[in-house]
């Protein structure tokens, strides 16, 4: 079986992207030790919230600063990143000045579904690669504020009953699974891809009556199952956790949503553009789904501020076509 690390070299190593390839064992290593603090949580005292909040307002679990420092300390050496940019920090991170910079600027979500973690279920670290538009600088929040189509890689981690990678470089979609025997990631779900059809949809439908008419539609047809319009029973799943849902949709299709919707105007969604609906729209792209807001492609928009929020429903193509077509009318 082919490790994580040798899949690398094949696929970059000869290129005159070898450099990203060595980033990415850095991600790969950074998630083997947030799996493993998360593992360990109970028995070192980090579990549980920490006093602050971070840049969206949302209260910080130990383990959200935890993650988001292990991403940083693992990634930051080596000469291949230029600057990051967190979920759990205000502004952009720069690099300290004695260590090498490289062309790459990276975007995270360093623990993903954090309302999940003291409860044991599944939650995910998620990470965007970006090329430094000019790398004879240091490099500006300003530089990441690139559509999605632009991402030379992304991937995320899955801490779940296995610990998994999974990861695009833009030429398909590759799984891999820690081996804990060894500590390797080892290529488990080559070529990945997600079926076009779908009978399973994922939304928080606690938000029901704040839902815009074209999303009402579209799950009101779901439930009505199949003495609806849509002749099928539909069946759903909820776990609050992005990496979750998504992984979910690469293993047997669904479609997934988190969608705007009428409680604050200011707010265009809850995820975030830039670590959590890029990485995942690409991720999905590659694997043959689709991802809008309703009523553009996501990896098209120009992002405008670091944490900028939007709309996100992915998934299964023919159903993602649908809910696009919804909102056109
Ligand atoms: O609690 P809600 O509103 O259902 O939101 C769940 C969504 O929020 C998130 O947990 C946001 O991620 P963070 O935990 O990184 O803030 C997604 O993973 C998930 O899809
Ligand atoms: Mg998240
Ligand atoms: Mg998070």
């Amino acid at each position: 079986m082919t490790s994580f690390a040798e899949f690398i070299q094949q696929q970059l190593g000869a290129t005159d992207r070898a450099d990203l390839g060595l980033l990415l064992n850095q991600f790969a290593s950074a998630c083997k030790s947030i799996g493993n603090a998360i593992n360990r949580a109970a028995f070192t005292g980090a579990s549980g919230v920490s006093n602050t909040d971070n840049v969206q307002g949302e209260h910080q679990k130990k383990l959200d600063i935890i993650s988001n420092d292990l991403m940083i300390g693992w990634t930051q050496w080596g000469g291949h990143a230029a600057a990051m940019v967190s979920e759990e920090l205000e502004a952009m991170y720069s690099l300290p000045p004695e260590l090498q910079r490289g062309r790459y600027l990276l975007a995270f979500d360093p623990l993903d579904g954090s309302s999940n973690v003291d409860v044991n279920i599944s939650v995910g670290s998620i990470f965007s690669v970006l090329l430094a538009p000019d790398q004879h600088r240091a490099a500006r929040a300003e530089d990441f504020l690139q559509p999605g189509t632009q991402q030379v890689a992304a991937g995320y981690a899955l801490y779940g009953p296995s610990t998994m990678l999974v990861l695009t470089t833009g030429q398909g979609v590759n799984g891999f699974t820690l081996d804990a025997a060894t500590g390797e990631f080892m290529l488990t779900h080559p070529a990945m891809s997600i079926e076009p059809e779908t009978r399973e949809f994922a939304i928080n439908a606690s938000n029901m009556r704040h839902w815009e008419t074209p999303v009402q539609r579209y799950i009101d047809e779901c439930l009505a199952g199949k003495e609806g319009p849509r002749g099928n029973n539909f069946n759903m799943r909820w776990v609050a956790s992005m990496v979750a849902e998504v992984h979910r949709i690469l293993m047997r299709g669904g479609v997934f949503m988190y969608p705007r919707d009428n409680r604050d105007p200011a707010k265009p969604g809850k995820l975030r553009l830039l670590y959590e609906a890029n990485p995942m729209s690409f991720i999905v792209e590659q694997a043959g789904g689709a991802s809008t807001t309703g009523t553009q492609r996501i990896l098209e928009l120009q992002p405008d501020h670091i944490h900028q929020r939007v709309a996100v429903m992915l998934g299964s193509r023919h159903e993602i076509e649908r809910i696009v077509s919804y909102h056109r009318t």
